[in-house]
């Protein structure tokens, strides 16, 4: 299989499109550390995967991606279990306008931590095998969600940040490729509750029902399957790959240097 011999490390691992990404790569060959706050979800996927595919094919890591000393421990069980990291799903994230600044603080600030941290064991330059790290961002990291200006923000930061790593790695020589996935619209728990996520946006919260049934909603196995071909692909390295019910498409970002 394609990912035979390969570890991965997950972060919102337990549910919606962590869950999904997990599933996918595990049925693909890869053995994958699950990171989430949720330990009961946690577990239980690790135990159903463990029982399906052999008993040491995943690890559940109980890890906060907010917390700086969670993430180090994270990747020294994933050192210790299964002896170094080839690929990096920063998939963990929340959507509330209310909390803002923890909504930056999981979607923005934590991807750019866990990638930071990941480079000291992935990079060829710090004595790791290189590899692939993607970054779920939405495509409301693309155009606006106007009900959601801060989850918007930061899922611009997310592609931009992306985009600005995978330059540099070639620069540099990380022999890491980076990518961005940006899904629709997915049946997840983040799009419950929304009326008590929009804050001082709950007036559009009707504009973006309206949206929803105009985009379509992806099933998270829809979201996975182009996570497996970004980490598979070793041809894509700075792509946003769009993913729309029944369709898929890579962004063509306008040039406006020559290094991006
Ligand atoms: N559901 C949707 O419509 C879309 C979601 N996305 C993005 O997909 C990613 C996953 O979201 P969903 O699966 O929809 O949500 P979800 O709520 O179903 O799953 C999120 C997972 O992340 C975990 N998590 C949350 N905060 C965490 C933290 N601080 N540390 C570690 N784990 C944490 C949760 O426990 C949960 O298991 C997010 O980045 C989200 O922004 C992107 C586009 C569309
Ligand atoms: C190009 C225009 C941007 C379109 C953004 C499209 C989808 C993005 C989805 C997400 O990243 C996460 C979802 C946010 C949901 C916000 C509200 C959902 C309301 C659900 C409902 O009314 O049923």
């Amino acid at each position: 299989m394609a990912l035979n011999g390969k570890i991965a490390v997950v972060t919102g691992a337990a549910m919606g499109i962590g869950k999904a990404i997990t599933e996918i790569l595990v049925q693909n060959g890869a053995k994958v550390v699950l990171l989430d706050v949720n330990e009961t979800a946690g577990k239980a996927l690790m135990e159903t995967l463990n029982k399906q595919h052999g008993q040491d094919r995943t690890l559940f890591v109980s890890c906060n991606v907010e917390s700086e000393q969670q993430i180090k421990a994270a990747f020294q069980k994933t050192v210790e279990t299964f002896g170094g990291t080839d690929i990096l799903c920063n998939n963990a994230g929340i959507l509330n306008e209310n909390e803002w600044e923890k909504t930056v603080s999981v979607n923005l600030l934590a991807v750019i931590r866990v990638t930071y941290l990941a480079l000291e064991h992935m990079s060829k330059l710090t004595g790791g095998r290189g590899g692939v790290i993607v970054n779920t961002a939405s495509l409301a990291g693309i155009g606006p969600l106007p009900s959601c200006p801060v989850y918007t923000a930061t899922k611009h930061g997310v592609i931009g940040f992306t985009r600005a790593l995978a330059a540099a790695s070639t620069m540099s020589g990380y022999g890491i490729r980076f990518n961005a996935i940006c899904p629709g619209f997915a049946q997840t728990d983040l799009l419950s509750n929304m009326n008590n996520k929009l804050g001082r946006f709950s007036h559009l919260a009707d504009a973006t029902t309206q949206m929803v049934e105009k985009l379509g909603i992806l099933n998270v196995s829809e979201v996975a399957a182009p996570v497996l071909e970004l980490v598979t692909d070793e041809s894509k390295n700075g792509e946003a790959f769009m993913i729309f019910p029944k369709a898929k498409q890579y962004v063509t970002f306008p040039k406006v240097s020559s290094s991006g």
